[in-house]
């Protein structure tokens, strides 16, 4: 690859990851705008014209940085991996691995919202997943999931910081074990954070260097 395509790509990867940012912040401004209706459909007139100038030349899938060889050792040396950074529809996560460990910083926003103001449960399955299975790849396995066994144990306050932690406790062939966890901030100094969610993870290797 030429060094102005690599240049290209680079811009390509951080310019659309401010724009999906912007775009996140949008989704959610326009879910919980409360602007008379003549102003909402004034913007909306104004975003379908953006919609369609975005869409002149677009690609069939989001744009995708690639856990690839290279970002496995920065990861591994301690830098985190910003994950769903591209793809507006996911959460998005900066992983950290430390000494097998795999967390993240979350605070679920409006959006996120499954029961009355707290966390569906099924993004914070999506979280765990995603932690997880990066976890694994970041010790040089590709892999999916084919099991994800969740437990429900408190509900998740929106717009409160929450942590993600997750470690591997097996691997037989090519399956891995990880285990992760939601936690609530401790309730006061020398209080222990509460775990909220749970989760078991069964994840298969499958063919190809990891990207
Ligand atoms: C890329 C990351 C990016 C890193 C970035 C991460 C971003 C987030 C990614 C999120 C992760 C996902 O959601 S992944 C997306 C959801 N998952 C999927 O789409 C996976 C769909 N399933 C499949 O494609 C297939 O089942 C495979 C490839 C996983 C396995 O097929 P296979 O290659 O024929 O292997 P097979 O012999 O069936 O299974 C291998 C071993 O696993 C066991 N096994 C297989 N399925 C199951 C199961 N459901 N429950 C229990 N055990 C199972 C088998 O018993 C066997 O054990 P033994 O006989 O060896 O003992």
């Amino acid at each position: 690859m030429l060094d102005a395509d690599a240049e290209l790509i680079d811009e390509r990867i951080a310019v659309t990851g401010d724009l999906v940012a912007t775009v996140r912040e949008l989704m959610t401004a326009a879910a919980t705008s409360e602007l008379a209706p003549e102003e909402l459909e004034a913007i909306r007139g104004e975003l379908a014209v953006l919609a369609a100038r975005l869409a002149e030349r677009s690609r069939p899938t989001p744009l995708r940085q690639h856990l690839d060889l290279a970002a496995i050792d920065r990861v591994r040396a301690g830098a985190s991996w910003p994950l769903w950074r591209h793809n507006p529809l996911a959460i998005p996560l900066d992983v950290r691995v430390h000494d097998g460990v795999a967390s993240a910083d979350l605070v679920p926003g409006p959006l996120y919202e499954g029961p009355p103001g707290s966390m569906h449960g099924g993004l914070s399955a999506a979280v765990l997943d995603s932690l997880l299975a990066v976890l694994a790849q970041v010790q040089r396995r590709r892999v999916v999931t084919v099991g994800l066994q969740v437990s429900y144990r408190a509900a998740i306050p929106l717009g409160a910081p929450v942590r993600l932690v997750g470690r591997i406790v097996g691997t037989e062939g090519r399956k891995t074990t990880a285990v992760g966890e939601i936690l609530l901030p401790a309730s006061g100094p020398g209080q222990p954070e509460t775990v909220a969610v749970s989760a078991e993870a069964l994840l298969v290797e499958i063919p190809g260097a990891p990207d």
